[in-house]
């Protein structure tokens, strides 16, 4: 769910702006989940924009002891909400960890790094949702290895998968995002970002994901 209409406006239009929006037909990206797609947008970039990301921690971190009372410590999901998710702990002073996707190979061999107490609060960063799966694998080891209570999660931006809602559903886990794929594409057209055939085949890719360039 958006927190806020004009906010998730806001955010596609920065997002359009410093071209964290990348738009490739023809060689379709490979997700993390491996779904190939004709657009990836790579939240990292926000991190090289003082403002913009001066906008987008605000936003992120305001609302969080609102929604979800005040949590003990804020983490973030590695490797892309790291830099987002410290600068949003530190804006609210709170403690700060990051999950792994797997536990290190070597040295003290974490999943979790920084310092979890037991019984914790946590809210989770997230820098963008696709399936969701790489959430609900870090949600999953701040709740078994971190004993951790999970308060819920923000992120800056979500395709709003039908599959992706209904993880978080059957895991309890309430998630707020800034921006949504239908906006997205509402504002790169208004601004010409995308033109009509190209806004058409996001729509159409949209609806099957799966099957999209067999
Ligand atoms: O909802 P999902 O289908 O799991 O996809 C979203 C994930 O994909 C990206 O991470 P990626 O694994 O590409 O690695 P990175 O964060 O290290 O860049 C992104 O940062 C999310 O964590
Ligand atoms: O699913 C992904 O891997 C993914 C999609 C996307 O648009 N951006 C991103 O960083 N990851």
């Amino acid at each position: 769910m958006i927190l806020n209409e004009s906010t998730a406006h806001k955010t596609a239009e920065l997002l359009l702006q410093i071209n964290a929006i990348k738009l490739n037909p023809q060689e379709p990206f490979i997700w993390a989940s491996g779904l190939k797609s004709p657009i990836y947008c790579d939240n990292r970039i926000i991190l090289s924009y003082p403002p913009i990301r001066n906008f987008i921690v605000s936003e992120l971190a305001k609302p969080i002891e609102t929604i979800f009372g005040k949590p003990d410590v804020i983490a973030g999901v590695a490797t892309g909400a790291i830099g987002i998710g410290a600068i949003i702990a530190n804006y609210l002073g709170l403690p700060f960890v990051y999950v792994r996707p797997e536990p290190k190979k070597h040295g003290r061999k974490n999943q979790i790094e920084g310092k979890l107490d037991p019984h914790a609060n946590v809210v989770v960063i997230e820098d963008l949702i696709s399936t969701g799966k790489s959430s609900l694998n870090a949600i999953k080891a701040l709740k078994e290895e971190g004993q951790a209570h999970i308060k819920g999660m923000m992120a800056i931006f979500s395709y709003g998968f039908d599959e992706a809602e209904a993880r978080f559903k059957e895991e309890r886990i309430d998630v707020y995002t800034l921006g949504n794929y239908d906006i997205l594409l509402e504002e790169a057209y208004k601004t010409n970002y995308l033109n009509k055939e190209e806004l058409e085949l996001l729509k159409t890719w949209r609806k099957d994901p799966a099957n999209w360039n067999l």
